[in-house]
């Protein structure tokens, strides 16, 4: 900095400035199915004291002496059965990839922005692109955690991180985080619009649509984390949408972890009693997962649907997630442009 009574200071440095950053970011994805990188994934995942709230006591000797041992062989398996080959990734990685391309693409008309995307977990990492947009002249950065429903263990910990990055910057960017969208009638819109086009391309219609939810502790809940409150409503306000009566469009939680007493009900337990009780077709959709991930692709379109026609169930399809079809992008955009407003 100068002005008229101090002189510039010789070889000040270059810095680049005046533009604005969108980081798009989601949770995260192993670089491959082997056991090394799935180690290195799950361990900086599950040493996030955002993730696991046990005290470290007691926590590290599991995560070190079993889960860091077991668990990379076994869910480097389920990765594979769903891994992108074409492009040697996750999926969660390619979709991430193509939303930041085609808001980047969509945005053409906000010339000062830049669209970047990185993980909570893995690469590319939150430091990496902040250094990269900062780079590209970016004093302020929108970070758009891609949730729809806000719970600590997911959009907290991708704001932690990014501000983690600013603690070592001498010029910080000013920063906004996106907000929880889990009501907003552009999202509710497009979840019922993937329900209606799915099912039109079936010859059965489902009996009961599933709508699964990651799961998280009930302890978390407990401790007043507003995800299941922000869950029921999305499901509240799509049933509505689609006209459905209750007992047609379901509430589930999937993906436990651990001994804890998870939200219910469970996903797997559902699908296995509407399967006992003479349920013959559903649908799972997830609409809580902005992207088609391991969660989505092994666990429900895999696993679910291998539950319930082994208890007796005839149909079942997955709904694909949003992902970056047209409808998906509209909803990310809204978000973005309504949480730019005064910065462009
Ligand atoms: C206590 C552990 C976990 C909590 C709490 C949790 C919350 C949570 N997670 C997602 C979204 C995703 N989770 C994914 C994978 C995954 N989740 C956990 C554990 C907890 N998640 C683990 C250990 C794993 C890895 C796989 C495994 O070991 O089982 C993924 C998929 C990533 C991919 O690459 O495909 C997503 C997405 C949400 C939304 C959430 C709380 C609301
Ligand atoms: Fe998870
Ligand atoms: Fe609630």
């Amino acid at each position: 900095m100068t002005d008229a009574v101090s002189p510039q200071p010789v070889n000040h440095p270059v810095i680049r400035h005046g533009k604005v950053g969108v980081l798009l970011v989601n949770l995260g994805t192993p670089d491959g199915t082997d056991y090394t990188s799935m180690r290195r994934y799950l361990k900086e995942f599950l040493m996030d004291r955002r993730v696991i709230e046990w005290s470290r006591l007691k926590w590290y000797p599991i995560l070190f002496g079993i889960v860091l041992n077991t668990r990379p062989q076994k869910v480097g398996k389920a990765y594979e059965a769903i891994w992108n080959k074409e492009r040697n990734e996750s999926y969660l990685r390619t979709y991430t990839r193509s939303q930041s391309e085609l808001m980047t693409e969509s945005l053409k008309d906000l010339p000062n922005v830049v669209v970047d995307w990185g993980m909570r977990y893995g690469q590319p990492s939150i430091a990496s692109r902040i250094d990269a947009l900062k780079e590209a002249g970016c004093d302020r950065i929108l970070l758009f955690p891609l949730y729809p429903q806000y719970a600590a263990s997911t959009t907290a910990t991708v704001n932690d991180k990014a501000f983690e990055k600013l603690m070592a910057m001498r010029w910080q960017p000013a920063i906004r985080t996106v907000p929880p969208y889990h009501d907003d009638p552009v999202y509710i819109e497009a979840l019922a619009n993937s329900v209606t086009r799915h099912l039109a391309t079936l010859d059965w219609e489902p009996e009961i649509i599933l709508t699964s939810f990651h799961g998280i502790p009930k302890s978390y809940f407990d401790k007043g984390d507003p995800y299941h409150c922000h869950c029921q409503k999305t499901a509240r306000l799509l049933r509505e949408h689609l006209g459905l009566p209750k007992e047609r469009l379901m509430i589930t939680f999937q993906s436990r972890f651990g001994p804890e007493e998870w939200l219910q009900p469970y996903t797997d337990k559902t699908v296995e009693k509407l399967a006992r009780e003479g349920v013959k077709r559903i649908a799972v959709m997830n609409p809580g997962f902005v992207s088609d991930c391991l969660e989505t692709l092994e666990e429900i379109a895999g696993e679910a649907g291998e539950i319930f026609h082994e208890h007796g169930g005839e149909k079942f399809t997955h709904i694909p997630c949003l992902n970056d079809s047209p409808d998906g992008m509209r909803v990310l955009e809204t978000a973005v442009r309504r949480e730019l407003l005064g910065w462009v």
